[in-house]
């Protein structure tokens, strides 16, 4: 099982300790979440991101709103409370969805040692899922390793490592994988404007010592142009019945410039990111982030603390959708912890929740 070299989410208590994900990569810092208006805060801001993870941060959250009242009424808050965080990432509902079947029809009294119990097991599911994902996408590495000598080139977008889950993380679980295994890797990023996680992803292969490269996010296509890059992974958001898949904004071109050059794309993720109750790509809801997420850069300033400066003219009109859909006949295989399956069969790997 990966280890998380810091755990992005544990109970602590009748808290929740989650890592602070706007304070990297410059700082490492626990944040504490004692109520429902923490743990929606930590989700909405950001503070905790990534499809999976921010699932398994909202059980956690209503576990917290039940601290302080179980009754029906306190539930219903709570959970539509958490649902308004973000749209996009489907866990985030699977996850609330989970937590109101199990909590609804029990006894307000038994409601809270549930509520703890259930978002533990979401947590502890998602670890395994993620080395799962690990597991299968690991084979697709090893074919390109034996093709060809030297390091197998990945690209992936965005940060979909153990930052974005509870466990390895999906995208980048085959690499850590394939670094386990003893095959060289060799991983490009894109920066992922306009909150650059892809600096969070360079953070984590840096201190994995995984070998990687940062890029703009507009040099992808002249990579896999070039013929630079072997496979591209990236992870998901949500991913309809027909295999059409959001995830963050830019993967889309990434895809489209990996079909004009030859090179398979991949996306990576868990049961909880498939929503086969929504027909394709077209009926996602796409996250609108605001202007001044586009319009500010963070970082450090010359004294080391986290600064936000501004970068646009002031009154700069933007648009900051956070995600874009990428259709599935641009996608190569979606690798699940069930396998890997084409973008439109994965009723196959999931008979049960395709019904
Ligand atoms: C395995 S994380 C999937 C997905 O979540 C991220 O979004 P955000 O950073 O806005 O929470 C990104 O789209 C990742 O690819």
């Amino acid at each position: 099982m990966f280890e998380q070299p810091i755990p992005t989410l544990r109970r602590d208590g009748d808290a929740v300790l989650i890592l602070d994900q706007t304070a990297l990569p410059f700082r490492s810092e626990t944040l504490r979440l004692a109520t429902l208006a923490d743990a929606a805060r930590a989700i909405r801001d950001m503070q905790v991101r990534g499809a999976p993870l921010i699932g398994a941060t909202a059980a956690h959250g209503v576990a917290l709103a039940l601290l302080h009242d179980s009754s029906d009424a306190a539930l219903e808050h709570a959970l539509q409370a958490l649902a308004a965080t973000r749209p996009t990432a489907v866990n985030l509902h699977w996850a609330l969805a989970r937590m109101a079947t199990l909590l609804r029809p029990l006894p307000a009294a038994d409601r809270l040692a549930a509520a703890w119990a259930e978002a533990e097991a979401i947590r502890a599911d998602d670890a395994a899922t993620c080395d799962a994902i690990g597991r299968h996408g690991l084979k697709l590495i090893e074919t390109i390793a034996a093709r060809r000598p030297g390091p197998v080139r990945l690209m992936t977008h965005c940060n979909a490592g153990w930052l974005a889950t509870c466990g390895a993380g999906t995208a980048l679980a085959p690499v850590y994988a394939a670094q386990a295994a003893g095959i060289a890797v060799e991983v490009f990023v894109s920066e992922t404007r306009p909150r650059n996680q892809g600096l969070l992803t360079a953070w984590e292969l840096a201190a994995a010592g995984v070998p990687h490269t940062l890029i703009a996010d507009n040099a992808a296509g002249l990579l896999l142009m070039r013929g630079e890059i072997d496979l591209v992974i990236t992870g998901a958001d949500r991913i309809a019945a027909n295999g059409d898949t959001a995830n963050k904004v830019g993967t889309w071109l990434k895809a489209l410039a990996a079909q004009a050059s030859g090179v398979p794309f991949y996306i990576a993720a868990p049961h909880s990111t498939l929503d086969f109750g929504c027909a394709d790509g077209p009926s996602i809801p796409i996250e609108d982030r605001g202007a001044a997420e586009l319009c500010m850069l963070r970082g450090i300033d010359a004294s080391g603390g986290l600064a936000a400066l501004r970068q646009a003219a002031p009154g700069t009109h933007a648009a900051n959708p956070a995600f874009d859909i990428t259709p599935a006949s641009l996608i190569t295989a979606i690798i699940t912890e069930r396998g890997i399956a084409a973008p439109g069969q994965l009723a196959g790997l999931y008979p049960e929740a395709a019904r």
